[in-house]
């Protein structure tokens, strides 16, 4: 197998009072960029300080190209950080800035100067060289600091929300850049963010953290269409879990029953008459229609998102289905709250989560 660019290997931190990570293994490719994700407090920025070396691990050990970590200063990996609130110098200028980092590694004058604007000019902002900070907007400034994290040339880049402060437009132009800085640049890229859609636009693979523990390591849209457990179902959004018990199987589709009624659904693996059904239907898989055939339901609500509709549905029996349809497709249902519906999907299309003691 090929040896991981970045090795956690029962990575553990414990604080006075909290268990913040949880023997965590994660092996990360050169080039790959990750996104770390979970609810606020679940570890993200506590793993990425690790790395970082600005925390030492309590238990376990972390390998950057091989090389234990152990004992090795954050100025010596290499390994910089950009943060939300930038951090940047506001007594230095534009090009200070981004110079600094070479000044800690003894760079000369002219050299450091020569690098600090051919990373300025990289991101788009020669002319600002000899600017205050204060003189920058929110973007610019986002720039400088990653010019700053990259003057070094670091083998991989460690971003812990960086884009949380920026309005929406701006976000995503920098989500953008970020983009064809990882590709150009070709480095590692461990990005934290409570942003669903930053991770699925940006990153190869993201990881699921809850409690200092990591629920599932995957490609952004294999992590959503197939969820390890209901947690991680529950935390991308888009999906209704409907929790079951196998009844039996018939032409290689399993009979589920639970509150909601009968369902057949698909499972790569048999499964015991009696056992856990739960299982999963992304919102984009329901059809919705007037009348007929489905899980009858009465609108709560509607949410729209651009062209997008996402309509909230109380099932009878009490559930709440998220369901996300494209404006066009539910126009002629003219769709209010108290309008009665019914919910329809393909079985193929429902996930079965894995056994409780299989997830991981
Ligand atoms: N220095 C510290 N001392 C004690 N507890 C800490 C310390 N730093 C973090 N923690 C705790 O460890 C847990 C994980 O914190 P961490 O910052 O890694 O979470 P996070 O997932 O990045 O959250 P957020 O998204 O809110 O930034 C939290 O409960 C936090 O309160």
């Amino acid at each position: 197998m090929k040896t991981p660019f970045i090795a956690l290997d029962q990575l553990d931190k414990r604080y006075a009072d909290h268990h913040a990570v949880k023997s965590v293994d994660l092996d990360i490719e050169a080039g790959e960029f990750i996104a770390l994700m979970g609810p606020s407090g679940c570890g993200k920025s506590t793993t990425l300080r690790l790395i970082a070396g600005l925390d030492e691990p309590t238990g376990g050990e972390i390998r950057i190209g091989g090389d234990s970590m152990r004992g090795v200063p954050a100025f010596q990996r290499n390994t910089p950080m950009v943060w939300q609130s930038l951090a940047l110098f506001p007594f230095l200028t534009v090009a200070e800035n981004v110079a600094f980092p070479l000044r800690m590694q003894k760079v000369g004058t002219a050299e450091r100067r020569r690098r600090a604007l051919e990373w300025l000019d990289r991101l788009g902002l020669a002319g600002m060289a000899e600017r205050n900070v204060a003189q920058l907007s929110g973007g610019q400034r986002q720039r400088v600091a990653i010019a700053r994290a990259l003057v070094t040339e670091p083998s991989v880049l460690l971003l812990d929300e960086p884009l949380s402060a920026l309005d929406a437009h701006l976000r995503v132009r920098m989500q953008t850049e970020l983009s064809r800085l990882h590709r150009e640049l070709g480095i590692t890229f461990v990005y934290v963010t409570h942003a669903q859609s930053e991770a699925f636009a940006l990153a190869d693979r993201i990881v699921i953290m809850s409690e200092g523990s990591i629920q599932q390591v995957g490609r952004p849209q294999d992590v959503y269409r197939a969820p390890a457990n209901a947690f991680v179902a529950e935390f991308m959004g888009m999906n209704n879990l409907v929790r079951g018990e196998v009844r039996g199987e018939r032409d290689g589709l399993l009979d589920i029953a639970g509150a909601l009624g009968e369902f057949r659904v698909p499972s790569a693996t048999p499964r015991p008459e009696g056992s856990s059904g739960d299982f999963v239907i992304a919102a984009d898989r329901i059809a919705l229609a007037a009348d007929g055939e489905g899980l009858a339901g009465t609108v709560l609500g509607l949410e729209f998102v651009g062209s997008t509709q996402t309509v909230f549905v109380e099932i009878e029996g009490g559930a709440e289905f998220r369901v996300q349809k494209q404006q066009h497709e539910i126009e002629a249902l003219d769709l209010v709250p108290g309008r009665k519906v019914r919910l329809s999907w393909n079985p193929q299309h429902a996930w079965l989560l894995p056994q409780p003691a299989q997830a991981h």
